[in-house]
């Protein structure tokens, strides 16, 4: 029996993983209103907390105008969640990427009184009244404004942040039928800069190996030097490492093409080609690598960790290695095994100790910037934040805290409403949380209950983790008054509430080392139970290599009834024959003798194969013959079926 080759098949990758998938509002210093100042009862207070020495913020957020709202502000939403009545807000819009409509706000009954970002700006809708504060912002009433918007042409021309949307939409919030639609329209919108912002898809691929090469030893007074092609370099590995310096996964949103570099091809005088480069994709700390729409593999949270991913291609043997007894003077020499390839998708949840979690306005950036040496964006609008911030709080040489701030969450989120839940991932990490609640609110307690229903909503275990609730803006008089009744109600629920004005400062170290006490105790739990200790971060590579490295005589046989082919899968022999090559007169007969030491002949036989029949193996496409006398004889018992490996 043998086989004759027609024709090599179209260049397939011998993947073992699949390969299917392939202004902002101009940041303002907090503008708040000078008050008579309030004594409330503070607890005594320990030694003054050292600000942090550290602070991330985690990008230049974009301009105001590159975002649209989703959500309308604070007060119009929380109008919108007490009544849970009629639809409060309503919109229609239309944009295109490229020379489209704008979402812009034109002048109604009134002066602009504050421009919202995201595509919006509120208008005084009766009689500009709200004016007693010589225009600062922090006595802003959105309830007397409404927001509507007019169509302009330029604002998203250029804007390669955008995809192609087009838009219509109604926000009704309480009308569940539109709802969905809202949803994945929101999705669509999310502007590229927070989209990237915690995920990113890339592609890697370890380097080819290089080829062997055939050469015979020619010197002077040396007759029948013999064979002496050397061995192809090895292709560069690829490797994941944690750079300490990174914080977010935007720098994929440029470049998302990793390829290590292929070995060397062997030369003569039996040298052996030099190893491929590798290549190191360098990520954030927290960030969770996954295979593309599949499980993941690994999560790196400590700076300098390095996970070995893929391993690169041999390098193809030269004939010098082909050497036997039987045979000393090999034509043959291998080509280099083709690096394994594959798509990524990686996921930052940030590294901090403590989540500050609460409504949009609650003040949650006001504390950070008073515990840390954070300069996050505070402002009296809803969603000032945009992208989470770090910062830390240093006790002293020893104990730091990483304190990230949370963009602020509506009720609603899980449904996509404001942010949504886009970064509460973030949180997952903490050891503990603290809850701000706007204590200058109608009902603060409501807010904090939305709060944490949504949390439950997100993640059950993220809404077990240990938290603070400090009740903010002890400086308004509205919230001083009430304090007393809050902090009863949460007594009887057996929560323990904190107040403070993150503004003068006033509490805030004890809501720090009440937060501090439970990161404390969190990681005591830790040590005890020893989940700290360390992984083993090259499973990933060793998988795959097990997988290409599958032995030759697993494999499968199928008959495709359309084109009565014969398809003969398995990985070791892919890769055999992707490594065969065929330039090489000795290469074809030891590929019939493989096929026949592995059994593929044999199994073709019982199967019923035919004279003529097509059989096809990794990307060659073969005819069955009867007889042997087309590959030239062979003597099949004397080669070594595992002479591949
Ligand atoms: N009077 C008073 N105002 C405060 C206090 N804390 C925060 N604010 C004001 O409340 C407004 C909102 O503060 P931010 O810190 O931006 O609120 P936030 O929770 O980060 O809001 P988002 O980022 O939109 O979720 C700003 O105008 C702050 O100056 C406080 O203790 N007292
Ligand atoms: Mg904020």
């Amino acid at each position: 029996m043998a086989f004759t080759c027609i024709h090599t098949a179209a260049a397939a990758c011998p993947n073992i993983v699949p390969r299917s998938s392939a202004a902002r509002r101009n940041p303002k210093t907090p503008q708040i209103r000078k008050l008579k100042s309030q004594k409330y009862p503070t607890t005594p207070q320990p030694s003054p907390l050292s600000a942090g020495g550290e602070a991330t913020t985690f990008t230049r957020l974009p301009p105001k105008d590159d975002f649209f709202i989703d959500s309308p502000p604070q007060s119009l939403a929380e109008t919108i969640k007490l009544s849970e009545s009629e639809p409060a807000v309503t919109r229609t819009r239309k944009f295109n990427k490229k020379g489209g409509g704008k979402s812009g706000v034109g002048l109604r009954n009134g002066e602009v009184k504050e421009n919202l970002g995201l595509g919006y700006e509120l208008y005084e809708v009766e009689d500009g009244s709200n004016t007693g504060n010589g225009g600062e912002i922090s006595d802003f009433d959105y309830g007397k404004f409404e927001l509507y918007e007019v169509n302009s042409d330029s604002e998203f021309e250029n804007d390669d942040d955008f995809d192609d949307v087009e838009e219509e939409e109604i926000l009704g919030f309480g009308s569940e039928g539109v709802e969905e639609e809202v949803i994945k329209e929101k999705e669509k919108g999310l502007p590229a800069v927070m989209r990237c912002f915690d995920s990113a898809k890339i592609y890697v691929k370890a380097g080819d190996g290089g080829n062997g090469v055939v050469a015979f030893r020619r010197e002077k007074f040396v007759p029948f030097g013999g064979p002496s092609g050397g061995d192809g370099g090895r292709g560069g590995n690829v490797y994941v490492q944690v750079d300490g310096s990174m914080n977010s996964l935007l720098p994929f949103r440029k470049s998302l093409h990793f390829r290590a570099g292929r070995g060397a091809h062997g030369q003569g005088q039996k040298q052996s080609g030099a190893k491929g480069e590798e290549v190191v994709v360098k990520v954030p700390p927290g960030t969770v690598v996954r295979e593309a729409d599949g499980d993941i593999l690994f999560e790196l949270l400590h700076p300098g960790q390095k996970a070995l991913l893929l391993h690169g291609g041999r390098g193809g043997r030269g004939n010098a290695s082909f050497k036997s007894g039987m045979n000393k003077v090999p034509r043959i020499a291998e080509n280099g095994e083709e690096g394994p390839e594959m798509w990524l998708e990686l996921e930052l949840k940030l590294v901090a100790d403590v989540g500050i979690v609460g409504a949009p306005n609650a003040g949650k950036s006001t504390f950070l910037s008073v515990i840390t040496a954070a300069q996050p964006a505070i402002a009296n609008y809803p969603f000032t934040t945009l992208l989470p911030n770090l910062g830390v709080v240093s006790f002293d040489y020893e104990a730091t805290m990483v304190v990230a701030d949370l963009p602020g969450l509506l009720e609603g989120a899980h449904k996509g409403f404001g942010l949504g839940h886009e970064f509460l991932r973030h949180a997952e990490r903490c050891s503990a949380l603290v809850h701000v609640v706007d204590g200058s609110l109608e009902q603060p307690e409501y807010e904090f209950d939305a709060v944490r229903l949504e949390l439950e909503m997100f993640s059950p275990e993220l809404a077990e983790k240990p938290y603070v609730v400090v009740f903010n803006k002890m400086d308004l008089p509205e919230a001083y008054e009430k304090w007393p009744s809050f902090k009863e109600r949460f007594k009887a629920r057996g929560i323990e509430p904190y107040c403070m004005s993150a503004v003068t400062r006033d509490g805030t170290q004890e809501v720090i080392y009440s937060a501090y006490e439970l990161v404390r105790k969190n990681m005591e739990a830790k040590e005890q139970e020893g989940t700290m200790g360390t992984l083993n971060l090259n499973h990933v590579a060793d998988m795959v290599q097990k997988q290409r490295t599958a032995h030759i005589s697993e494999f499968e046989i199928s008959r495709d009834n359309a084109t009565n082919a014969w398809h003969v899968d398995g990985a070791g022999l892919q890769r055999f024959v992707q490594m065969t090559n065929w330039r090489y007169i000795d290469s074809d007969r030891r590929f019939q003798h493989v096929l026949e030491a592995c059994g593929v002949n044999k199994s073709l036989m019982k199967l019923g194969v035919k004279e003529g029949d097509t059989v096809i193996v990794g990307e060659m496409e073969l005819v069955w013959h009867d007889s042997p006398n087309t590959s030239g004889p062979i003597s099949k018992k004397k080669w070594a079926s595992n002479s591949i490996n």
